[in-house]
């Protein structure tokens, strides 16, 4: 069903064509954020006075990013790092590198950082960056060559106590090694608190690697126990195969539940037996692709949405849930592994359909969780063990987990709501409290 075939969408604008910028699904992403501290105004009481401050980016850096590449012409690239607030501490968040990256969607990622930081109350901002690049297309060299640069453009507001990038979308621990030593090269010290998600050898934390993953489960867990869904059986379709989605796929799988469908960039693969995550891993890295999976049929992109399925996981991209396709979602659970993957309408729709959506902004926060830990352990130089880290990992995302659906009942809200609630709370009382003069 298209949007202007949506009864919800014709009740809204009548019955003939939507035009496209009234259509709901054409939302930009910095909107969407907007969109979702409106709904969340009311609830603020008198800090709503400071709401504007949650509106507004603190910083905006845009860099051009120009390097040789293999065959000795220059290349330019357009790079971001935006730090949208910074009233509870330092900015944090991740680097995406991805052809289809905008200033607003930078905004939007680095403002959900503030959120979703504040929702597990670390003592953090919110920042994001991006370069606007397809890493398909280049060679390792060129990525370095990039990645250094962009850092040294990005080094004048970047810092352990200013601004700690991370990986997101297309960079992992060795985008974070070149950017740790080229930070380090610039100040004339190692300095390995300016960068997260670093290789464990470079003073990287145990567990950063699948912690997302690993937050994806926890929460999901809870909010089945809370939904009365046992776990063992219980069918999982999972957009993106990367660093979040293979880890939440392997840890649901390893508890009993059954990942009946795998979707990354490449194709979409569904068994109603089940699929084994470690063999779809291990097929991806054989041959690049998650089609002709083994004891895997090929299903069609858009029919990933129909899939019969308890619980959905987006942990791909932004706007992959939208009007198009939210009537046909099967699962009573969505549990948000990437950034912005539902679209205001489409959350309306879910909630009156009566399914429940762990946000993004609580569901992956066991990255920049285990993040901060790192943070923390270089800040001291003592590291602790992977099963120390775990176990407080789990008891972060549980905790918030279970006083956030308090939250949400006391108001009769949708979950995302309750977090908004507590969050932009958090965020604006460190405002009022620190106050506007220099
Ligand atoms: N890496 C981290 O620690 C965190 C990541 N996130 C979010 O999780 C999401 C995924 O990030 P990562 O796993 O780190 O990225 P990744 O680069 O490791 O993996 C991305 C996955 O998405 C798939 N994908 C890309 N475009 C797609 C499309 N159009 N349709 C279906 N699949 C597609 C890719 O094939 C890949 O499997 C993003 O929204 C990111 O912002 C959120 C919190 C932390
Ligand atoms: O680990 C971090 O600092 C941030 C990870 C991230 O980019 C995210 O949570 O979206």
């Amino acid at each position: 069903m298209t949007a202007t075939q949506d009864p919800a969408q014709q009740k809204k604008y009548g019955a003939h064509d939507i035009p496209s910028y009234l259509d709901p699904n054409n939302i930009g992403p910095y909107e969407i954020y907007l969109e979702q501290v409106e709904r969340v105004t009311p609830y603020l009481g008198k800090l709503a006075y400071w709401v504007e401050t949650l509106k507004r980016p603190k910083r905006i850096l845009v860099v051009d990013v120009p390097i040789h590449l293999d065959d000795g012409t220059v290349a330019h690239f357009e790079g971001y790092r935006v730090q949208h607030n910074t009233s509870r501490g330092p900015a944090k968040g991740g680097v995406r590198f991805h052809q289809d990256v905008t200033l607003s969607e930078v905004m939007a990622l680095s403002a959900w950082m503030t959120v979703k930081n504040a929702a597990v109350n670390l003592p953090y901002g919110g920042g994001k960056g991006g370069v606007r690049i397809d890493p398909r297309k280049h060679s390792t060299g060129e990525l370095e060559r990039l990645t250094r640069r962009y850092t040294t453009e990005i080094g004048l507001i970047i810092g352990p106590e200013k601004d700690i990038p991370a990986p997101d979308v297309n960079t992992n621990p060795q985008t974070m090694a070149w950017m740790m030593d080229t930070y380090s090269m610039n100040v004339g010290r190692t300095s390995t608190g300016v960068v997260t998600g670093k290789p464990v050898s470079l003073g990287g934390s145990l567990g950063r690697a699948d912690a997302t993953g690993r937050g994806v489960f926890v929460t999901g867990a809870e909010a089945m126990r809370k939904l009365g869904m046992p776990m063992e059986g219980a069918r999982i379709a999972i957009q993106g195969f990367g660093n979040v989605g293979e880890a939440a796929a392997r840890i649901f799988h390893q508890h009993g539940a059954k990942i009946v469908a795998i979707q990354d960039v490449t194709g979409t693969v569904y068994s109603a037996a089940g699929l084994d995550p470690h063999a779809a891993l291990e097929h991806l890295r054989r041959t690049g692709k998650i089609t002709d999976l083994p004891g895997s049929e090929e299903i069609g992109r858009d029919e990933f949405w129909s899939v019969d399925c308890d619980v959905l996981v987006p942990a791909a991209l932004e706007k992959q849930i939208t009007l198009e396709n939210a009537d046909r979602i099967k699962a009573r659970l969505i549990v948000e592994g990437a950034n912005g993957p539902t679209i205001p309408a489409a959350d309306d729709l879910l909630a009156e359909k009566g399914v429940t959506i762990v946000p993004d902004v609580l569901a992956n926060a066991g990255g920049v969780t285990v993040s901060y830990f790192e943070w923390v352990q270089d800040f001291s130089s003592f590291f602790w063990t992977e099963d120390e880290i775990n176990r407080r990992l789990d008891r972060v995302m549980g905790e918030a987990f279970l006083s956030l659906w308090e939250v949400k009942e006391q108001h009769g809200v949708t979950l995302r709501t309750a977090v908004y609630i507590v969050s932009c709370t958090r965020v604006l009382e460190a405002r009022a409290l620190r106050g506007l003069y220099p």
